[in-house]
């Protein structure tokens, strides 16, 4: 079925405004904060867009798939291929050079990019100054770790996503290249495609958008706050991407992007100011393991000193030598008193125990297994993205779940 309602002359349907201020405040606390289409004490503004615009006369905004620390992304329909696509709206700022650089040179040395979500196109969108935000356009994808439930996927499905990501993660380390970003908003499932439907089919599949105009900002162009897709499981596939190469690296390019992936995902070297590795990627990859496997982040962030303490307290104290060096505040000097030692009641095998009751004590040391080797604190012991692939606990896992 062609999409009817992408051509001229139909009845334009984008979405319903909130029907009343409950839905007005969970609009405001699932889209991105207002203040960042503002202008004022802020570096990295937003492009204010509203669904029914067409952007570089090509593709119509039909509704919004997420945003991030330097973007906007939106679901459009490319009226020239006549399927949907994302738009990555970039802040101001240089977010987008590394991204575009990296992304280059991904196509060129990386041997295989099908589980990488690259950039199709590119274009400009100018503001109303001499400025400009820069727009990539990438295939559409399913949904992230985040925004889906995670009870709802077959454990068969997660562990093959899991072993799909450490093999992308392996392919991208072979070119010499470090994501630095891994964490489960750029992880992905793909989405069976929808583009053939209307825009009021495709809206009862992934839920109508809810908007409304960006409040207390003076904009000097119509812009919309809009809820984001919420895709079924139905639409999901078992395929596994990673996307958001906003920081990644060469090993040997000079500069370093700036940033750190959230908290939870973030090796702790890198939060002391060791150089970055390949190593870090792997951290974040057991840490996103973890969810797949146990639904759940690896280490707490409630005790004191946030996600570090439940480190320190699952692992034991942090390596002496980084005392000083930590790049947050509310570091604690406990963290490096070589005579403390992990809690019992908090040691990976007792959180294996806790989360996945139904897993059988082979399998449960097969786990405890692959994360030891990898939540290691000294990078340089950590198992390899190709070690881990080798490892006969990890094999075993995989094989345990027929993937
Ligand atoms: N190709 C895609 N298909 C579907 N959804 C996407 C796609 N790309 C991005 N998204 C959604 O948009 C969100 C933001 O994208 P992305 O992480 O690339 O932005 P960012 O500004 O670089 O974010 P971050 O602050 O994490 O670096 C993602 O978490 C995901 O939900």
């Amino acid at each position: 079925m062609a999409n009817t309602e992408a051509s001229p002359g139909d009845m334009p349907d984008f979405g319903d405004f909130p029907k009343d201020e409950d839905e007005e405040a969970d609009l405001e606390h699932i889209a991105e904060p207002w203040h960042r289409y503002s202008t004022v004490d802020n570096q990295y503004v937003l492009y204010p867009i509203h669904l029914g615009e067409v952007l570089n006369e090509r593709y119509l905004v039909e509704h919004k798939l997420g945003f991030g620390g330097g973007s906007t992304v939106w679901m459009a329909f490319d009226l020239q291929d006549k399927r949907d696509v994302a738009l990555k709206v970039i802040a101001l700022g240089q977010w987008a050079d590394n991204e575009i650089r990296i992304q280059d040179e991904i196509l060129k040395t990386v041997q295989n990019t099908s589980r990488l979500v690259i950039y199709t196109a590119t274009f400009i969108l100018p503001r109303d100054n001499k400025s400009h935000h820069r727009v990539l356009v990438f295939p559409m994808k399913g949904p992230s770790i985040s925004t889906l439930s995670l009870q709802t996927i077959p454990a068969a499905s997660r562990m093959s996503a899991a072993r799909q990501l450490l093999q992308t993660v392996a392919s991208l380390h072979e070119a010499g290249i470090m994501h630095r970003d891994l964490n489960v908003r750029n992880c992905m499932w793909g989405m069976t495609p929808i583009d053939g439907l209307s825009r009021s089919a495709k809206y009862e599949l992934l839920g109508r958008p809810i908007k409304e105009t960006i409040p207390f900002v003076d904009l000097w162009k119509k812009g919309e706050l809009v809820t984001p897709v919420k895709v079924p499981d139905g639409l999901r596939t078992d395929e596994f991407y990673l996307c958001d190469f906003g920081l990644a690296k060469k090993i040997s390019d000079l500069e370093t992007q700036r940033g750190y992936p959230p908290m939870h995902y973030c090796s702790p070297d890198r939060l002391h100011k060791q150089e970055p590795s390949f190593a870090c990627d792997m951290w974040s990859y057991m840490a996103i393991f973890s969810m797949l496997y146990l639904e759940f982040p690896p280490f707490p962030t409630f005790v004191e000193g946030g996600v570090v303490g439940g480190m320190v307290e699952c692992l034991g104290p942090l390596p002496e030598k980084w005392k000083g060096l930590y790049t947050h505040p509310g570091g604690l000097d406990s963290w490096y008193d070589q005579s403390q030692s992990p809690d019992p009641k908090y040691i990976i095998a007792e959180k294996i125990a806790y989360f996945r009751p139904d897993a059988d004590l082979a399998e449960r040391q097969h786990v405890e297994s692959v994360m030891l080797k990898v939540f290691i604190y000294e990078p340089e012991k950590r198992l390899t993205a190709k070690e881990l692939l080798r490892d006969p606990s990890f094999r075993a896992i995989m094989e345990r779940y027929g993937c």
